[in-house]
């Protein structure tokens, strides 16, 4: 039977202004903008990319720096509006794109863990549950009452890593985010990635590294310069990208 298709990503083209000039306050800014004094370029980010992923699939978007692949997936997770284009989307989307972005500096990892699990919608009762779990999986237990100003840039993202995966979402988004962490760690997120796409969760990939996308994935999409160039099987795209 034909899996039922839960990410169609349709033409999608997508145009960034790109500033030329520098403006120093807000009121400058809007005074230039009256007078359509703002110099800018138009840059296509992506342009014209169509692809589908069907339920239970895992989809690595590989890529040069540049090519559009955080664009894309902020696109998909509703972050950005295509300029052109169509995206949809079925099911519920955790996306770990900017992890810590919704955090709080000044708050400890406990404080944060509420703070940004209301950001992501779970209950209340949920987080109380689970708020020892995060602190277990995110290997924070002594640093739970410090103000995360003071966490590592890997802290960060272990916590928000361990946030976002407290519950099974229908789809994940990953952009990047399992570069940050130590090895260790790294092998630790990759395991419960497993764990959710054994129970049915679909996923989407952004990683540099080739061999991480073809141990995760099953399928990719090679970008380049915003344009969509291949999607096919993940070993045979991955082999074309590491030749370009
Ligand atoms: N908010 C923005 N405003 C203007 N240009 C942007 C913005 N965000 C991204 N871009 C540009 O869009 C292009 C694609 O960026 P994107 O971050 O999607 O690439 P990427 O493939 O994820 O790169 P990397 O591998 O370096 O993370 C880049 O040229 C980037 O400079």
């Amino acid at each position: 039977m034909e899996q039922e298709t839960v990410i169609e990503v349709n033409d999608v083209s997508l145009e960034f202004r790109l500033y030329k000039e520098k403006v120093d306050s807000i009121k400058e800014y809007c005074i230039k903008f009256l007078k359509h004094e703002l110099a800018y370029e138009n840059f296509w980010a992506l342009k014209n990319v169509s692809f589908d992923v069907k339920r239970g699939e895992a989809v690595g978007l590989v890529g040069k720096n540049g090519s559009g692949k955080s664009t894309m997936l902020k696109v998909i997770a509703g972050v950005i509006k295509p300029t052109f284009g169509t995206v949809s989307v079925k099911g519920s989307v955790a996306p770990m794109i900017e992890l810590g972005a919704g955090f709080d500096s000044e708050l400890t990892a406990r404080e944060n863990i509420f703070l940004n699990g209301a950001i992501l919608g779970y209950p209340r009762e949920l987080l109380e549950e689970e708020a020892g779990h995060i602190i277990e999986f995110a290997e924070l237990e002594d640093f739970v009452d410090v103000p995360i100003k003071n966490y590592s840039s890997g802290m960060i993202t272990r916590l928000g890593f361990a946030i976002a995966t407290v519950t099974i979402p229908d789809i994940l988004i990953v952009d990047e985010i399992l570069s940050v962490g130590d090895f260790k760690f790294q092998n630790k997120c990759e395991e419960r990635i497993q764990e959710m796409r054994d129970r049915g969760t679909t996923l989407l990939l952004v990683s540099h590294s080739t061999e991480q996308v073809k141990r995760i994935c099953n399928r990719a999409v090679l970008l380049r310069k915003g344009n969509m160039l291949l999607e096919d099987d993940v070993n045979t795209v991955c082999n074309i990208y590491t030749k370009m």
